[in-house]
């Protein structure tokens, strides 16, 4: 019997969602793929189907009430829309994408109120994140307490990080307390390490460097498909340049904010999250289209671009040693997957260690970007995240350890195995 399962990855103002179809022995496919965005002040819905069709385009008059949660209203229209496209379909759960998991939560849990509260706990760990992730997941538990949700975690795939890399050089009380490297983007590195072994046993058997480069970006170095080094760490903000995050910075520059300039923590938050990276950098745009658009005739954004691929290189390279050398680069996400011209300024700055990049395939946006006598494989992988969400949905409702000590659904047991 076909069952359904909704994936859901939140951000600050959007929820994106994708909805699977299910078949025993027929595996999944992608039924309907939308965003609620525009949250709170304009709530805007919008579907397609597989083959593009639009589906659904509608907006809410009105947004939350005082003291609702932004969520609310939305997510109970989603529902219903959802409930109304599958007819006779059960959906099976609900799975999230939730940024933070902190030190506890190393694999898919099955969301309940309990969890809901371990979870809100980490908010100080991502202040800005946490609560657009669990925003939905409480607005679903108090309209279908019923229904099976499971959060899976940016940070769980680095769990294989080593001791050396998630501690921070600060008196060791802090690491106790939970200030430490975590990583992130983890549900994308572990849906292109998955591909690997069918792409390129080569790659998943050695040292791969993968870059997600979307609004957020970071880097993981894969050993044998496992994280041991990223170059986000205790929150969002480390590591590269991104559309509106300063990525890597001297901590002196904080102190020089408050001191200097009298700004308190959200004053420093507003810039290091939403005025820095891209932005901050060409005065004009988060974007990398638009500023690719503008590179021509803008020194600003021209600029923004050669500091972007100059730290990518920079922070790749820093990998190299913890690696031990470089057989695979992976470019993934919305950069990733479709800037042929971040990725030959980044592959350039990498040709001290063999990269050569073949100019048509990377213009075509080939699978394999790189020429056969380029000692690193350099490769082009569109990420899946909700696919892996939907991996983690199907896993965690029917493995008998789903949820130590939480009640199975009873609806849930024995219909899907992947
Ligand atoms: N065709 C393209 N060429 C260059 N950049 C692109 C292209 N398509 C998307 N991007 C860039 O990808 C970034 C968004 O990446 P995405 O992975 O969709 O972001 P998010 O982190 O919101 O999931 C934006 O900077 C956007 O300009
Ligand atoms: C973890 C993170 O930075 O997520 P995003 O890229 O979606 O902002
Ligand atoms: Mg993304």
């Amino acid at each position: 019997m076909a069952t359904a399962i909704l994936a859901l990855n939140a951000g600050s103002s959007s929820v994106k969602f994708t909805l699977f179809h299910q078949e025993p022995g027929a595996g999944a496919r992608r039924i309907a793929h939308g965003e609620l965005e525009g949250l709170p002040a304009h709530p805007h819905f919008r579907a397609t189907g597989a083959d593009g069709a639009v589906l659904v385009d509608r907006t809410w008059p009105a947004a939350a009430a005082e003291g609702e949660d932004p969520h609310d209203g939305p997510v109970a229209g989603l529902l219903d829309w959802v409930a109304s496209h599958l007819g006779d379909v059960p959906l099976l759960g609900v799975g999230h994408r939730v940024v933070h998991g902190g030190g506890e939560f190393a694999a898919p849990i099955r969301i309940t109120p309990d969890i809901l509260a371990r979870l809100e706990a980490l908010t100080p760990l991502a202040p800005l994140h946490q609560p657009a992730s669990l925003g939905p997941i409480r607005a679903l538990l108090a309209l279908r307490p019923d229904l099976p949700q499971v959060a899976c975690f940016d940070t769980a795939f680095h769990h294989t990080l080593p001791a050396i890399a998630t501690r921070l050089p600060l008196p060791a009380s802090y690491g106790a307390r939970g200030v430490r490297r975590y990583g992130f983007h983890g549900l994308s590195y572990e849906y292109i390490a998955s591909t690997l072994p069918g792409l390129s046993p080569r790659l998943a058997a050695g040292r791969t460097i993968v870059a997600h480069l979307g609004n957020g970006a970071s880097l993981c170095a894969l050993a044998a498909g496992r994280s041991i080094e990223t170059t986000m760490g205790f929150s969002v903000l480390d590591g590269l340049v991104m559309g509106t995050r300063c990525g890597q910075i001297d901590p002196g520059v904080l102190l020089y904010m408050m001191r200097a300039e009298g700004l308190d923590a959200a004053g420093i938050e507003a810039v290091l999250y939403h005025q820095a990276g891209l932005l901050g950098l060409s005065g004009v745009s988060s974007d990398m289209r638009d500023l690719q658009d503008r590179a021509a005739g803008d020194e600003a954004a021209r600029a923004a671009l050669e500091m972007f691929t100059y730290r990518l290189a920079q922070q790749a390279g820093a990998m190299i040693p913890v690696l031990g050398g470089l057989d695979g680069l992976v470019f993934t996400a919305g950069i990733g997957e479709h800037d042929a011209a971040i990725r030959q300024a980044a592959c350039a700055r990498l040709s001290w260690l063999g990269v050569r990049l073949d100019p048509a395939a990377n213009e075509a946006h080939a699978a394999v970007i790189s020429t056969p006598d380029s000692t690193v494989e350099v490769r082009v992988i569109p990420t899946d995240e909700e696919s892996m969400i939907r991996r983690h949905v199907v896993a965690t409702l029917t493995s008998p350890q789903a949820g130590a000590g939480i009640m199975p659904a009873g609806n849930v047991k024995g219909k899907e195995r992947t």
